[in-house]
């Protein structure tokens, strides 16, 4: 189905301690996450805020237990600050990807974005670009994309809950906007079907602009308890909205079945956050690479 030496299975260090909510898992080390991945049989990882910042340590630490840095997520500004910073930001966190040895640079926009703010409802609130700030973002990813091909690296643009670019209708208006060669997209299962998105239809229209791939899936209970409190989204992610893989309501068959026709080549990250304390990193992280194994033979 895959061809198993173009695509790699990653996890994200956000199942053992969320960025985003630094209290879910502060008291889990880097060294349990990592070796945690290697123990389920993981051979990749995206980078979070306990990594070794320093690319030698970091490969070392990572070498040991045979994983790779997969990616790590950009936080661009093109909206509200300028050009400027956000380019100066990114070329430091391409350089750092760069020596990690990734191929991929996950960015996306934060200007106006909602996904950071505690108690703001999720489906309430999310920004709404204005034309002037859709040309501002097209064309400064597309300078973005121009700074990662310098190094042989591509941009994998995030869609996300709570930002101007979430919907069916906003990813479109993005792909449309910008070069293709400039500007790849990232598949994000979970956040597609916690807005009301068909995946599938996404999956088929972008296949060939498709380079990396989160697999987060979602509880169908939390999720209508989210829209019915008006939660926000880390509210949302807290209750449990997120789990990994097959473990909620997506139906991953079909989406596989794309990717594997589309031939896909690059990385699916298992990308569950959800309360360590509540639903063990580990336990979660095998159920995952099980269920991956089941359905796709990889
Ligand atoms: O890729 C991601 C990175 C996280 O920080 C984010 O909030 C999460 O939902 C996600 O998809
Ligand atoms: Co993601």
């Amino acid at each position: 189905m895959f061809d198993q030496s173009k695509v790699l299975l990653g996890i994200a260090p956000i199942a053992w301690t969320n960025d985003d909510l630094p209290e879910l898992g502060g008291e889990n080390t880097f060294e349990q996450c990592v070796s945690e991945m290697a123990l389920a049989g993981f051979r990749g990882s995206e980078v979070g805020n306990k990594y070794p910042k320093e690319p030698a340590v970091l490969k070392k630490a990572l070498a040991l237990r045979n994983i790779r840095i997969a990616s790590a997520w950009f936080s661009a500004f093109l909206t509200t600050k300028p050009y400027e910073e956000t380019a100066a930001a990114f070329k430091q966190h391409r350089d750092f990807l760069h020596a990690m040895g990734a191929k991929v640079i996950v960015v996306a926009e934060q200007g106006h974005s909602i996904q950071g703010q505690m108690n703001t409802p999720v489906f309430d609130a999310k920004p709404v670009f204005t034309a002037a700030e859709w040309e501002k973002l097209a064309r400064g990813l597309e300078n973005l994309g121009r700074l990662a091909a310098e190094k042989g690296m591509k941009i994998v643009y995030h869609h996300h809950m709570g930002t101007g670019v979430q919907t069916t209708g906003e990813m479109e208006r993005l792909m449309t906007l910008t070069d293709p060669d400039l500007v790849s997209l990232l598949f994000d299962t979970g956040h597609l079907v916690f807005s009301g998105e068909d995946p599938e239809y996404i999956l088929r229209k972008y296949a060939a602009r498709i380079r990396h791939v989160h697999l987060k899936d979602v509880r169908r209970d939390v999720l209508a308890r989210v829209k019915a409190e008006k939660m926000s989204f880390l509210q949302a992610v807290k209750a449990g909205a997120f789990t990994v893989p097959g473990d909620g309501m997506i139906d991953y068959g079909p989406l596989f079945k794309v990717l594997a026709e589309s031939g896909y080549e690059g990385w699916f990250v298992v990308e569950a956050e959800q309360d360590p304390a509540v639903a063990n990193p580990l336990e979660y992280a095998i159920k995952a690479r099980q269920y991956i194994k089941e359905k796709t033979g990889l």
